[in-house]
């Protein structure tokens, strides 16, 4: 789905952080995204994204603007269950197995069990995890590890999925392998808004409808490109001449 088409599910006038030691973390950040968009935000180290991403999820308090998820509160949003977080680090528990893992946000709302297993087994079966629901972390390789992680999130059915640098810390082959899976389950869960943080402009253009460039503290959106490439997206789009030029255009907007 591209950006034209989406209806607004996230949105920020004027969005302003200054934290208590009077950092100005982000300011005058503008920015409306549909439903069923997948948006990257990138920008130097220290541009405030995940500033921005701590804000839509209610882990930090605007000091300035507007911010609304269907026109709620992000505290609002979050009591209904509407957004979940991956970070790169997967914070599994590592006593639990995986299938306890994938369950626990609903464990934690006293989803009666049947119905937890449930989900989790559908959320382990669209990460390909199906044969480790009874494994531990510690038997699993990282991206197996990322891919609990997304499907711990996946569980609650959001429909706003933050992505702090994911897969920052795995190796290129695993890197594209997660790619393909997200961009998979992105449309399989229809109407899913993705906002995902990456330091790579290769990956921003593989996944994006749209690709948001942030300028240096204080945190402000310097371009907004749009990938308008139809999905599904494969190897042939990572080589094609198109996808150098939206590199290109991303590259550029980096450096004003
Ligand atoms: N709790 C905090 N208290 C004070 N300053 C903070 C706090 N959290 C972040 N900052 C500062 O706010 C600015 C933006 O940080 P943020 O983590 O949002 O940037 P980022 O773009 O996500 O960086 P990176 O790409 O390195 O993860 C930085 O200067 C950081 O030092």
């Amino acid at each position: 789905m591209l950006a034209e088409q989406a209806t607004a599910l996230v949105n920020m006038e004027q969005l302003e952080k200054v934290y208590p030691n009077g950092t100005i973390a982000v300011r005058g950040v503008d920015l409306e995204a549909g439903a069923g968009e997948f948006i990257c935000f990138v920008g130097p180290s220290g541009c405030g994204k995940s500033t921005i991403f701590k804000m839509i999820a209610g882990l930090e308090q605007p000091t300035g603007g507007q911010l609304e998820i269907f026109g709620n509160s992000p505290h609002e949003a979050r009591k209904q269950n509407e957004i979940a977080f991956v970070f790169q680090e997967h914070t599994l528990l590592p006593w639990s197995t995986v299938e306890a893992n994938v369950m626990l946000p609903l464990a934690l709302r006293k989803v009666p069990k049947p119905e937890r297993r449930e989900a989790a087994h559908r959320a382990l079966r669209l990460v390909g995890l199906s044969d480790y629901v009874k494994a531990l972390p510690r038997e699993l390789s990282g991206g197996m590890k990322m891919r609990v992680s997304i499907a711990r999130a996946l569980v609650s059915r959001p429909k706003l999925l933050l992505m702090d640098e994911p897969f920052g810390a795995l190796d290129e082959i695993t890197r594209q392998t997660l790619q393909q899976e997200l961009l998979n389950i992105w449309r399989q869960e229809e109407g899913m808004t993705v906002l995902f943080i990456t330091h790579n402009v290769f990956e921003a253009v593989y996944l994006s409808t749209r690709v948001v460039v942030m300028t240096p503290r204080p945190g402000k959106v310097s371009a907004v490109v749009d990938i308008p490439v139809p999905f599904p997206r494969d190897d042939t789009f990572r080589t094609s001449p198109e996808f150098g030029h939206y590199v290109g255009l991303v590259s550029q907007a980096l450096k004003h």
